[in-house]
């Protein structure tokens, strides 16, 4: 069996070597010829799998490593009967994570102590808005749910909010997969009227998918007076990022928020579980088998230690945003076709991340309140 595989797809080995023969190519410029005898295609999320790419191939099983799908044509996959597995959910938490950093930085940016302060939308409510939304809720936000899909469908419609009052909200953070058709379509959903209605106090954040909002409105938007803060993970037309409003932009990052060693390695195991069981094999490996200790898996605060700074240290010491904003501008220089290479580079060649459940949190004289605080926050917290 012939399995043509991302190269940037972690722990191909030891998932898939004892499946079959692994051919590695690089994602983003796979082309029909790198099918050749394949049997099993494994793609990340810059690989737009097609009638193009598969036509005339035996493929019979394609799995992509991600949560998105919008770069696989799932109907032409389903009228050929080739099996098609994703992985919902595998980076819900990484990205649950990047949001609260990132609130922390904005509440600091601010001057307030009390980050929970801040009124919270939440577009889109699936594995990562869900996980994102009882993490705040836990941490005391109000926060205010977005998803019309979910409105229609559900007993509790009236759960949720429309994406006009979403967005009075002090923070906007957009987790909407990218779609095209249907009654909810999410290209350019965040267009020129409702990012006139931000102002300078409110935070929009985009993790979703870069084309959820209309990027030239926005750059208009964000030349015009009181803009609204920005903070971008994922752009229109990546990986050629507009410099213009890579400016403009308070945090940008280059699609990583997903991109902790959990959430990575996870996606990879729950394709090679559909694999299996599509190929009538056992599974036997688990994620956790290949997780490797953590460089820092401790982090300990004194009784004098103030909540705010122990939470913004922890929440740092987990992940800061920061670091990959600074790599990401550095990074940006030359030609279109240079800038273009140089995002993929930052991604292929992504530092190790860890997820907060991987730190431990030890705080002297920790009550309940504020143990469920930074558990809420993912931590382990032990006293
Ligand atoms: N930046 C990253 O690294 C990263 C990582 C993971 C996922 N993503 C993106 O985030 C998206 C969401 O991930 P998920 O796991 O939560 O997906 P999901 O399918 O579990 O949830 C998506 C939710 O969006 C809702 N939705 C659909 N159309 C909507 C609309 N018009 N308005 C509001 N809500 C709408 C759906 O009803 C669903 O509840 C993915 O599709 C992917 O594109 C990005
Ligand atoms: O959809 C997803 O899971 C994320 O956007 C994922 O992090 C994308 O990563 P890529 O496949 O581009 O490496």
């Amino acid at each position: 069996m012939l399995i043509v595989a991302d190269e940037n797809i972690p722990l191909l080995d030891e998932f898939f070597g004892d499946i079959g023969e692994i051919r590695r190519v690089a994602g983003r410029s796979m082309t029909a010829g790198d099918l050749r005898d394949a049997d099993v295609l494994l793609v990340r999320s810059v690989t737009r799998v097609n009638r193009e790419l598969l036509d005339g191939s035996r493929v019979r099983f394609v799995g992509t490593a991600t949560i998105g799908t919008d770069h696989v044509d799932l109907d032409w996959l389903e009228r050929q009967g080739i099996r098609f597995s994703a992985a919902p959910g595998c980076n819900a938490n990484s990205v649950a994570e990047y949001v609260l950093s990132v609130l922390s930085l904005y509440a600091e940016k601010r001057g307030l102590d009390d980050w929970s302060q801040l009124t919270v939308g939440i577009v889109g409510v699936g594995n990562v808005g869900g996980e994102l939304a009882r993490r705040l809720k836990r941490l005391g936000f109000d926060v205010r749910l977005c998803d019309p899909p979910r409105a229609e469908s559900e007993d509790q419609g009236s759960a949720f909010v429309t994406l006009a009052q979403a967005m009075k909200c002090d923070v906007v953070t957009l987790h909407t997969p990218l779609t095209r058709q249907g009654s909810h379509p999410t290209f350019h959903m965040v267009g020129q009227q409702a990012l006139d209605g931000l102002g300078e106090s409110q935070l929009l954040i985009n993790s979703g998918r870069g084309e959820v909002i209309d990027s030239a409105a926005l750059l208009t938007r964000l030349g015009r007076g009181h803009a609204p803060t920005v903070a971008l993970d994922v752009w229109e037309q990546e990986p050629r990022v507009d410099p213009g409003l890579l400016d403009q932009v308070w945090l940008a990052t280059p699609h990583i928020a997903g991109y902790s060693l959990e959430g990575k390695v996870q996606g990879t195991e729950m394709i090679y579980r559909a694999l299996s069981r599509s190929l009538g094999l056992p599974v036997r490996k688990t994620a956790n088998q290949f997780l490797p200790e953590p460089a820092l898996s401790t982090l300990s605060f004194t009784r004098s230690a103030s909540e705010v700074e122990a939470t913004r240290i922890a929440l740092r010491a987990g992940y800061d945003p920061r670091r990959d904003d600074t790599r990401f501008r550095h990074a940006m220089t030359g030609s279109v076709e240079e800038r273009a290479a140089a995002f993929d580079r930052l991604r292929r060649h992504y530092p190790v991340r860890r997820e907060n459940s991987s730190l431990e949190i030890r705080f002297e004289g920790a009550n309940k309140a504020l143990r469920d605080r930074f558990q809420a926050m993912g931590f382990k917290l032990t006293s």
